[in-house]
Formats: structure tokens, C-alpha cells, sequence
């Protein structure tokens, strides 16, 4: 399109409805262009920018991303986006009167494009969009996923119950135990030399390993109350209701067996057989004699540290 005289004043009127910060500087950096929307966010009229560098009107720009913006777009002809996740509030922009009483600046994307007007002058054009909403917006997406993650009851490696899901499972069944009169018994499970495994055959295999012993031993309880949980970090639990000591007890010897057969290379372990092995601590309440959550815990803790001590790739019980 081409402009004539008589049509600069449509031009500015055409500049000054579009809703979105627009500006023109030429090649000494003076402000040539200048619409309604950037006065009004800004509180820079229109009759104050004529002439004046865009520097004077924004000295805190100077040495900043925006600066090497204009340069490249005025001297190498290369437009640039200056993203809102790195330049947050580059300009002092307020979205409303409210917000520049507070001194809360608008979240801004900005755009510079250089503009050749084929006669060797060298302009660029600056466009600034309030991002605000869309940034909020996204804000409260990140706030609810983080809320969402926090209420799931599932460990994210492995899939089995989280530390979250075992806390109110080892809670209500302790409490069904007292007032039901029924034994309770908890395993706490550890791989041996898991540290090792990390050092020798790196992280990602180590979280490989650990998905492997998760997967195949949630599958082997077997009534809808039981639970197998992963208690933290290789560390995992198992809550079994209205089971005796000595069934978890030979359940806890079968789960070892399963481990060994899988046969997982350990080469790091000091066992004779370098194969990952798992060490289990059983803990029962008796018929009835259920104390607090705190004490189970502990004790399966403390039977779990000796089946450690006596040698790991074992079953031990209190
Ligand atoms: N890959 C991986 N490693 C983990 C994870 N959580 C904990 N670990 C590692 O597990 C290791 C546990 O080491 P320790 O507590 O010293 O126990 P260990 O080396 O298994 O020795 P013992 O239990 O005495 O046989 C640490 O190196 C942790 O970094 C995880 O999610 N992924």
C-alpha cells in the first residue's frame, strides 16, 4: 500500500485503535511513532516522544536484551522476539491505574521488526502485547497441577502406592486392627547395596531396577486390603491386615525368592552371587494388640537394620 500525505493522519488513526503497544524509531533511535495504547499504558503522551530517543524516554533500557533488540533490527536487519518466560517486565507498563499505583508492571511480549523503506532509511517497529492474563492464566494451570499431583496416591516411578497412599492405609488399618481385635503386619523392604547399583551402572538404570522389584512384587498380594506402597527413596512397604506374623513371614520369604529369580546383574554387590537382592523386616501386632502407627513402623525398621546386619538377601522379624 502506498501512502500519500494526506493519509498520515489515517495512518495515526489507524495505529491508535489497535489494542496492542505500537512504536516506530528510526535509525538514531528517535521515536517517530507513537500510538494511543503505548500513552496510556505508559503515561508517555504522544506530544512528549516526538524526537526523543527511545532511550531517554526509557533509560533503564540501556544494556538491556531490548537495547541489542533495536541495534539488530536498525543495523543487521533482524527482527527478534523478546520472550515474556526471559523478559518479564521489560518496559514500565501498567496495565490499569490500580496497578501503577501499586508499581505492578504489565507481563510484556515484545517484537522488533526491522522496516526497510527501500531509500536506505532504516526504521524499526516495536510491538508490545499485555500478556498478563495469558500468564495468570497460565500461573493457575501450574498452581492446580501441583495441587493435583500433591492429592495423587501414586509414586510416579514405579506406579505402586506413594508414601502419601501408605500413611493413611498404615493408619486405618492400624485403627480396623484395635477395633476389630485382628492382627496386623507390616514389611519394610530395602535393595541391597543400591547405592553400588546407582554408582556402577548409573541412575537411570537404577530407577530401571527399581520399577523391575516394584512391579513384580506389588503383583504378589494377594486380598484387596493389603498394600504395597514405596515407603521412599528404595525403600518399600507392605501392609498386610488381619495376617499373623508368620504368614508375613513366609509371604516376606517368598518375595525375596522372587527378587533373586529375576536375576538382575549387580556386578557391584559384595554377595557371592552378583545378582540385586532385597533384605525385608517384618513387624506384627498380635490379635488385638495394635499400639500406635509410629510403633509398627519402627519395629519392621528395626527388624529390616538386622536383617541388613546378619548379611542382607534375608527375611528378619520382631
Ligand atoms: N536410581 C534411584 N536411586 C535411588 C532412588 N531413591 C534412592 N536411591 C538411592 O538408593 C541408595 C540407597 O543407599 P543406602 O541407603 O546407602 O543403601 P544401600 O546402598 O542399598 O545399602 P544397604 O541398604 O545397606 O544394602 C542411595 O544411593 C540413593 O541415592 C531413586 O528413586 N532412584
Amino acid at each position: 500500500m502506498k501512502c500519500s500525505v494526506e493519509s498520515l493522519p489515517l495512518l495515526q488513526g489507524v495505529i491508535d485503535c489497535i489494542d496492542v503497544g505500537t512504536l516506530v524509531l528510526d535509525a538514531g533511535e528517535r521515536v517517530v511513532l507513537w500510538n494511543r495504547w503505548m500513552g496510556q499504558h505508559s503515561g508517555v503522551l504522544d506530544a512528549e516522544t516526538v524526537e526523543r530517543n527511545f532511550f531517554d524516554l526509557f533509560p533503564e533500557q540501556r544494556g538491556k536484551r531490548l537495547e541489542a533488540a533495536i541495534g539488530q533490527a536498525l543495523r543487521s536487519n533482524l527482527p527478534s522476539l523478546l520472550s515474556q518466560t526471559l523478559n518479564r517486565w521489560p518496559l514500565p507498563l501498567y496495565s490499569s491505574k490500580a496497578a501503577a499505583e501499586k508499581g505492578e508492571r504489565m507481563q510484556q511480549q515484545i517484537t522488533v521488526t526491522p522496516l526497510n523503506l527501500g531509500n536506505n532509511e532504516r526504521y524499526c517497529l516495536i510491538q508490545v502485547a499485555d500478556v498478563s492474563a495469558a500468564v495468570q492464566r497460565e500461573n493457575l494451570l501450574r498452581e492446580q497441577a501441583v495441587a493435583l499431583r500433591s492429592q495423587t496416591l501414586l509414586d510416579d516411578l514405579t506406579g505402586v502406592a506413594n508414601r502419601r497412599h501408605f500413611d493413611m492405609a498404615i493408619d486405618r488399618e492400624t485403627r480396623r486392627a484395635r477395633r476389630m481385635g485382628t492382627p496386623l503386619s507390616l514389611m519394610m523392604l530395602d535393595i541391597d547395596f543400591f547405592k553400588a547399583y546407582n554408582d556402577h551402572y548409573g541412575h537411570q538404570q537404577g530407577d530401571a531396577c527399581l520399577e523391575a522389584v516394584a512391579s513384580t512384587l506389588s503383583t504378589m498380594q494377594q486380598r484387596p486390603a493389603d498394600l504395597f506402597a514405596r515407603y521412599g527413596g528404595e525403600e518399600f512397604a507392605v501392609i498386610l491386615p488381619d495376617t499373623p506374623g508368620d504368614a508375613a513371614v513366609m509371604m516376606a520369604n517368598a518375595m525375596c525368592r522372587k527378587v533373586r529369580d529375576l536375576r538382575i546383574p549387580h556386578q557391584a554387590a559384595r554377595m557371592d552371587e552378583r545378582i540385586v537382592t532385597i533384605s525385608i523386616g517384618v513387624a506384627s501386632s498380635e490379635s488385638g494388640q495394635a499400639g500406635e502407627v509410629y510403633e509398627l513402623i519402627n519395629a519392621a525398621d528395626r527388624a529390616l537394620y538386622q536383617a541388613k546386619a546378619c548379611g542382607r538377601n534375608r527375611v528378619h522379624s520382631v
